[in-house]
């Protein structure tokens, strides 16, 4: 574990090219950090850098656009098509908040970004929403081409999640995701002055876990994500302890969460942890993020790249072999996916 960091970082350069102990080791690291942490920071993932460099500078570019020119790619009202661009302050997320005054008070503090999603290609329930390929020449071919990597990663991952509990081939986690109805979304957060961070005035996204089953996130040097810290619950199980702590940028390394669907299908095994982007860290604004001070400094922007992954709509959700015992028996009914997933999304809009 990085030193300053509370999220432990696995060479997975070792599953990808090592022997079967090597596999089984990584295997055996990222269930831990799942169980204890939530989250997990992979180097040597096989996504090149330069092309999540370059990812990056699209996202820039897509984002510098007047918002007239995004908007020709607007992301429908509702939540049950997510994909396009979403202007400041347009979603909120919701903090497992169904009830209608629940979402009202989340709502309270406005969320300072702006976004744009995009899907499989291959996603007739959710097709994507591009600007027209002149506003923006080349941007859509290479989201489609990163979109693939990113999936290949997360199916890799299934495989090692597999292994760490030695899934019979019948529970196989990959073949539950072979359709790869997957999200890329660019976020960006907007300059802001700090006092109103601070404040609570606004935020950059306020806490929440992520509803489906992994989520990469690829993050930049400015700083800012925080992930609450577990605590034993004193029945052998996790649970939030109320208190956050910072997740530094680390190069070339991508940030593997769990999410709520995953936790449910490992019967609370994999931690879906909250996680939240407040001010950054006052080293990264120059120190001059304290005192009188605050009101002049600007944080600057920031850009977040997550990638969510869900199961395909059939996959039947029932705690995996391994999770579960007569000492720890099962804590939920079985579900599909797709029953899940859509009672999450219709939080999101409204
Ligand atoms: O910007 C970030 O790092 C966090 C993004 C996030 O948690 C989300 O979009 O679900
Ligand atoms: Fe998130």
């Amino acid at each position: 574990m990085a030193d300053n960091s509370p999220v432990p970082i696995v060479d997975y350069g070792s599953f990808l090219h090592g022997s079967n102990e090597d596999k089984r080791k990584v295997a055996a690291q990222i269930d831990d950090a799942f169980r204890t942490v939530g989250f997990v920071c992979l180097v040597n993932h096989g996504i090149e850098q330069a092309k999540v460099d370059e990812c990056f500078e699209w996202s820039k570019k897509f984002f510098a656009l007047p918002t007239e020119t995004k908007l020709l790619a607007p992301h429908p009202p509702g939540g049950a098509h997510h994909r396009g661009y979403s202007g400041i302050s347009q979603e909120k997320v919701t903090q497992n908040v169904f009830d209608a005054d629940g979402i009202a008070a989340e709502r309270a503090i406005p969320d300072f970004k702006e976004s744009f999603e995009s899907g499989n290609v291959y996603d007739v329930m959710q097709p994507n929403i591009w600007l027209p390929e002149e506003m923006l020449p080349g941007f859509r071919g290479f989201m489609e081409s990163i979109f693939e990597d990113c999936a290949s990663l997360i199916h890799t991952i299934l495989h090692t999640l597999s292994l760490a509990l030695n899934l019979p081939p019948s529970v196989d986690l990959p073949s539950t995701h072979k359709n790869s109805l997957f999200q890329l979304r660019l976020l960006h957060y907007p300059s802001i002055p700090l006092r109103s961070l601070k404040l609570n005035e606004k935020t950059r996204i306020s806490a929440h876990s992520d509803f489906g089953t992994l989520t990469l996130l690829f993050q930049d040097a400015v700083g800012g994500l925080e992930i609450e810290v577990l605590e034993d619950d004193g029945n052998g199980g996790r649970r939030g302890s109320g208190l956050f702590k910072g997740v530094p940028y680390v190069e070339g390394g991508v940030l593997v969460n769990v999410g709520d669907l995953m936790m449910r299908w490992s019967n609370d095994r994999w931690m879906s942890t909250v996680h939240r982007v407040r001010a950054p860290p006052a080293a990264s604004l120059g120190n001059l993020g304290s005192g009188e001070e605050d009101a002049q400094v600007i944080c600057p922007p920031r850009y977040s790249i997550p990638f969510f992954a869900t199961a395909d709509s059939d996959a039947v959700i029932e705690c995996l072999p391994g999770s579960w015992s007569l000492s720890n028996p099962k804590k939920y009914e079985s579900v599909t996916a797709g029953e899940y997933v859509r009672m999450r999304m219709e939080a999101l809009y409204s």
